[in-house]
This record gives C-alpha cells, sequence and structure tokens, in this order.
C-alpha cells in the first residue's frame, strides 16, 4: 500500500457498478473532489463478511480495468432479524426483487422492532495487485410502509431516525448528506486529501 509521504500516479479512479442510481450518488457526492470515470460492469455477487466481499470485488474490478478502481456494495440490515437480510449484502438485493416493499415490511411483523440499518462498503484498489482498502458508512433507521417516489431500490421503505421522511421522499442532497453512501464517501474523500495521490492527465500519461 502506497506510504501517505509518497507520489504515487494515478490514474482517473474507475467507479465499477451495474447500479446507475449509484453511480449517480456517487457522482452528486464526490463532484470534482477525486478525477473520476465510470464503467458500467455487472460484477458477480460474491457472499461472506462485508469488508472481504467489497475487497474481493475490488480485486476483480481493477483486474478488468488494469487500473485504479472503487467498487461499493450495500446492505439493509433489520435488527429483529439478526441483521437478516443484508448481513451477506447481497441478499438484500434478491428479497427485493422477489418480495418488494411490502415483503420486506411483512417481514418484520410479528416483531416490535422495526430499526433497521443502512450500510455501505467502498473498496479502494490502486491497481491490480495492491491490497484493497475499504471504508464503511452506517445509517441507523427503520423500516416503514413505503412512502415516496419509486425510483431506487428500498428507499421508499427506510427513514432514517431523527426524520419524518423517507430516503425516497428526501431531496436528494439531503439523502446524500445523512446516508450510508455519504458518510463513506466522506471517508473515501478524506483518505484521497490526506494521500495526496498525483493524477495522470493525458500529458503525463
Ligand atoms: O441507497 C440505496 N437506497 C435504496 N436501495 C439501494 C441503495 N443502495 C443500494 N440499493 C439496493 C440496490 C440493490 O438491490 C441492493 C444492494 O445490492 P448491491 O450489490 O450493492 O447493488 P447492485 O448490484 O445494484 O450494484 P453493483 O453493481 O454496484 O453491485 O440494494
Ligand atoms: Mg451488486
Amino acid at each position: 500500500m502506497a506510504a501517505a509521504n509518497m507520489v504515487v500516479f494515478l490514474r482517473p479512479v474507475t467507479f465499477v457498478t451495474g447500479n446507475a442510481k449509484k453511480l449517480e450518488e456517487v457522482r452528486a457526492i464526490l463532484g470534482q473532489s477525486i478525477p473520476f470515470q465510470s464503467l458500467k460492469l455487472d460484477l458477480p455477487e460474491l457472499q461472506g463478511e462485508p469488508e472481504d466481499i467489497s475487497k474481493e470485488k475490488a480485486r476483480i474490478a481493477a483486474k478488468e480495468v488494469n487500473g485504479p478502481v472503487l467498487v461499493e456494495d450495500t446492505c439493509l440490515c433489520f435488527n429483529a432479524l439478526k441483521d437478516l437480510p443484508g448481513t451477506q449484502q447481497t441478499y438484500i438485493k434478491w428479497f427485493l426483487q422477489k418480495i418488494g416493499h411490502e415483503g420486506l415490511n411483512n417481514l418484520l411483523m410479528a416483531y416490535e422492532d422495526k430499526t433497521a440499518y443502512a450500510m455501505c462498503v467502498f473498496s479502494l484498489a490502486l491497481g491490480p495487485n495492491t491490497e484493497p482498502m475499504t471504508f464503511v458508512g452506517k445509517t441507523l433507521g427503520r423500516i416503514v410502509p413505503a412512502r415516496g417516489p419509486n425510483d431506487f431500490g428500498w428507499d421508499p421503505i427506510f427513514q432514517p431516525h431523527g426524520y419524518d421522511q423517507t430516503y425516497a421522499e428526501m431531496p436528494k442532497e439531503e439523502k446524500n448528506k445523512i446516508s450510508h453512501r455519504g458518510k463513506a464517501l466522506e471517508l473515501v474523500k478524506s483518505h484521497f486529501a490526506e494521500a495526496r495521490y498525483t493524477f495522470q492527465t493525458d500529458s503525463t500519461a
């Protein structure tokens, strides 16, 4: 891994995802802070511990891209269900696809406790042969019957603590400020600020 005081020349970081909505948020949150491009690739949905899955995903992506990559996995964990469906992060994707917002609410019908948390794990690999670094963001909330526009995953059923609105009902900028993804990306930004990588432009490439 690169020491903080070493000059590391990097090509722009490629954010690899198959999810257009994630990309939209990542683009909005990172702004101009990191030279960045995106690549639409559906990487395999691995299973295991969240940080291990994310790192492995970054290794695969860095080989594909042959350069620096950023990948991300998101999970939604219900406290009453001991973190299911999202502990093995990708389960939430299949649960959402199969049983939808109503089904996810019904899973909690038998329990008083409707609390949940959304978690994002980003992994950054500087190249194909470097050990990925991970950055985690978590937002606490609860599962409610769907409210708001249905344009991104489980946003309509997640109401963050301290808010009357679900993620889906909030203005995007508000969600990005308090979201699991926003928090994880703040750490990514700090890492870039501290590491002071030097980015190659066409003229230095
Ligand atoms: O902020 C979010 N608000 C609502 N729903 C969300 C959010 N973030 C991810 N999601 C959904 C997408 C997928 O159903 C599952 C995570 O699966 P996950 O593997 O991370 O996403 P994905 O396969 O769509 O994209 P990728 O190609 O980056 O792996 O939760
Ligand atoms: Mg995925």
